[in-house]
């Protein structure tokens, strides 16, 4: 295992000019050694191309990336041992699972008692025991992604694996399970694991610590606990949760704050003057008041969802959208009534030009 940091940036065009030219502003970053993380982002934010420069299948334009403090820039995928699961199964069809997971470890000269003892704690470890003699060929999608998983894992001696968006392929109920079981194998193994996905519960489940990208970006890198109750980017807040956090625009006149040109009062924390500000609330913490408790500002209710586990409630706010959830046993406000919406509080966060500042 190793300690990889990188200190750089990528551009797949010859001369970048602009930061829409980079896949990858310049970043500078460290991944610890048997540590379990996720690059999370949506679509195109850079997440493969990040994972590529770690595994060697790409150069980055700019900078360099060491393993254990070593430049490994130029090196090869097998120089830097590194395993990577891929979206659909790399395996061989004509193998059983045993022989799909041994091949990494024979290929490595392994002696073959070493081998069976770590296939079928790997088996074990994927409930796959029962099946170690089947061929691959006559098994099923999901299973043979779970072939490749194993196959990702069984070496002890790999610097990472790296898992590009893994359980795209797989069922839904099993994805459950494999989101949980690879967390239990990652506290087994110790492997320092790197998990790509754009699914924020996937990384939450999976990682100890989650890096978030957007554009080329990372906003932040944190634990899932971090990113939810202090999103360091308005991004972050988006991304993160269900629904997203709440952001309305602040204004502060001396002492006094304003939200959504309401006034508030005094401002609870110290903020820049003159910044773009704004004020982040996640739906968890937004409480609602009867109408003109003192320390809330006047909201009407919008829409009432009874998802299950919770009510999912819209308010109008001085014509901004907000959302507030409460517990699924309160008795939510009938929707087209008057409440008071409590913004202020400590999990109330504070932006300036989206970053945060308080
Ligand atoms: N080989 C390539 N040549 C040119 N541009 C590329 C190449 N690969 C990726 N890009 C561009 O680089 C940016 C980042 O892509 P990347 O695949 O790293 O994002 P991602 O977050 O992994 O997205 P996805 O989940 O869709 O794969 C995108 O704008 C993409 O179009």
């Amino acid at each position: 295992m190793a300690r990889i940091d990188l200190d750089l940036a990528h551009s797949y065009r010859p001369n970048p000019a602009q930061d829409s030219d980079y896949a990858l502003l310049p970043l500078k970053m460290s991944f610890e050694d048997g540590g379990a993380y996720a690059l999370l982002g949506p679509s195109g934010c850079g997440k493969s191309t990040m994972l590529n420069i770690m595994s060697g299948l790409l150069v980055p334009s700019h900078g360099s990336v060491k393993f254990d403090g070593t430049d490994m820039t130029r090196a090869t995928p097998q120089e830097r041992n590194i395993a990577q699961v891929f979206q659909f199964p790399v395996i061989y069809d004509t193998m059983t699972v045993a022989e799909n997971l041994a091949f990494p470890l024979k290929n490595r000269r392994v002696p073959r008692e070493t081998i069976r003892q770590r296939v079928g704690q790997i088996a074990e470890m994927l409930e796959m025991s029962h099946q170690l003699d089947q061929r691959a060929a006559g098994l099923s999608a999901d299973q043979k992604q779970k072939i490749s998983l194993g196959r990702g894992l069984v070496r002890p001696d790999v610097a990472a694996v790296l898992f590009d968006e893994p359980l795209t392929v797989i069922d839904p109920h099993l994805k459950w399970q494999l989101r949980r079981k690879l967390k239990q194998i990652h506290h087994e193994l110790k492997l320092t694991l790197i998990y790509v996905t754009h699914d924020q519960v996937e990384a939450l489940t999976f990682a100890d610590q989650v890096v978030v990208m957007t554009r080329g970006r990372v906003v932040q890198q944190g634990t899932p606990d971090a990113l939810f109750e202090r999103p360091a980017h308005t991004f972050v807040g988006h991304f993160i949760g269900s629904p997203g956090m709440n952001f309305l625009p602040a204004t502060l006149q001396g002492e006094v704050l304003s939200v959504a040109g309401q006034v508030l009062g005094r401002a609870p924390r110290a903020l820049p003057a003159g910044a773009d500000l704004r004020l982040g609330i996640r739906p968890e913490y937004l409480a609602l008041d009867a109408p003109g408790t003192a320390g809330s500002l006047p909201a009407t209710v919008r829409q009432v969802q009874d998802i299950g586990t919770y009510f999912l409630v819209t308010l109008d706010l001085a014509g901004q959208r907000l959302k507030s959830r409460l517990p699924a046993d309160a008795v939510p406000p009938a929707a087209g009534s008057p409440v008071g919406a409590r913004l202020l509080g400590a999990h109330t966060c504070f932006y300036a030009n989206e970053e945060l500042v308080a």
